[in-house]
Order: structure tokens, then C-alpha cells, then sequence
């Protein structure tokens, strides 16, 4: 059975108000190691081999910050205008595309893939996360902050309790 988001540190997290409060806010062990799954179980009995974390560095600004070291080191900004910069992007996607194409469906955790495969997908991943974060320095998009918003904009949209369980798009749904 799918585990609720409700029963995941995640969730909590993402209803708290003061979101400061939520980064690195869980007791040392509380979560996987960085990188890892975790298939310990939870408190209330579930499990739940699907968890995961992220490392909490680098920021979204110390990758900006090295992007734009690595660019200003090559004389490279002069070719790094926005429109420029969503096309590398754009690009980059393409190449995480190519390493799923004609798989069929890829089960999360990606079962049966080589290290070799992971290690393209997590180089992949990461162009795409350098080049979105550029393009947004250059839009001036502050995108940590910018994200929070979206996502409180999403809570609104996609109340849980009208939602839950379908995947519908907001515009389906009857007052
Ligand atoms: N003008 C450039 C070229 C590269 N990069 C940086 C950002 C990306 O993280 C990475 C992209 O490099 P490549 O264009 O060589 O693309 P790949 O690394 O994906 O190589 P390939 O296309 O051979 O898979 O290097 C950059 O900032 N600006």
C-alpha cells in the first residue's frame, strides 16, 4: 500500500509555518543517510522502503555561487543569457529523457540499473539543476523562496482532503 504523506517527516515538515524551523529540524538518525534508503519502520508500524533525503548542502546559493565562480573563471557569462541558458536547460533534460527512453515504466529506486546508469542519471540530474538554478539567478528569480511560495500556492490549489488519492487537475474539480 502507498504510504501517506501525512505519515512521512516530509509532511510534517512541509505544513509547518516557520519553515526555517523544518530544515535540518530532525533528530540525528531520524532520517536515512543522506543519499540512502531507509527500510527501517516507522513509529507507527509502517514501512516504508521508498524514504529518502537529500544531503542539506550544497544550498541552492552555494551551487549559484559555483556556477557563476566556474562561468566568471571561463569568461563564459558573456554566452550565458537567459534565453541561452533555458535552452542548455531544455537540452539537459533531453539527456536525463534519453536514459529512460524505451525502458517502459522504471519503478522507483530504479531496480535493475547498472551503477554505471545511475551515475549518468545523477550527472544528468544535476546539468539540469546547474543550468535551472543559473537561469533563474538571471532572471532573478530567487527560487529558494520562490519555491515555498509555490508550494503554498499548490497546498491551496490541492486541498488534501478534496484531493486525496487523485490525480486530477485542479481545473476538474466541482466547487
Ligand atoms: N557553455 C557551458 C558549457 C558547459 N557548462 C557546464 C554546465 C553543465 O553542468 C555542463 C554541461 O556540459 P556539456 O555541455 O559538455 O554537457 P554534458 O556534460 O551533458 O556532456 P554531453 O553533452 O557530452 O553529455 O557544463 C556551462 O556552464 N556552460
Amino acid at each position: 500500500m502507498a504510504e501517506r504523506r501525512e505519515d512521512t517527516e516530509e509532511a510534517a515538515c512541509s505544513h509547518a509555518t516557520d519553515r526555517s524551523n523544518c530544515v535540518n529540524s530532525a533528530p540525528k538518525g531520524a532520517h536515512a543517510r543522506h543519499g540512502e534508503q531507509d527500510t527501517r519502520p516507522l513509529q507507527n508500524g509502517l514501512k516504508s522502503p521508498q524514504r529518502f533525503t537529500f544531503s542539506a548542502e550544497p544550498t541552492m546559493e552555494d551551487i549559484r555561487r559555483l556556477q557563476a565562480e566556474f562561468t566568471d573563471e571561463r569568461d563564459w557569462n558573456q554566452f550565458h543569457q537567459p534565453r541561452n541558458l533555458l535552452l542548455a536547460l531544455v537540452g539537459e533534460v533531453g539527456e536525463v529523457s534519453e536514459l529512460f527512453q524505451w525502458r517502459g515504466e522504471v519503478a522507483e529506486g530504479l531496480p535493475g540499473w547498472t551503477e554505471a546508469e545511475r551515475e549518468q542519471l545523477s550527472h544528468e540530474l544535476s546539468d539540469v539543476m546547474i543550468y535551472l538554478l543559473e537561469l533563474a539567478e538571471k532572471c532573478r528569480v530567487d527560487l529558494p523562496q520562490a519555491v515555498l511560495r509555490k508550494m503554498a500556492l499548490n497546498r491551496l490549489k490541492y486541498p488534501a482532503s478534496k484531493v486525496h488519492g487523485s490525480a486530477k487537475k485542479y481545473t476538474e474539480y466541482q466547487d
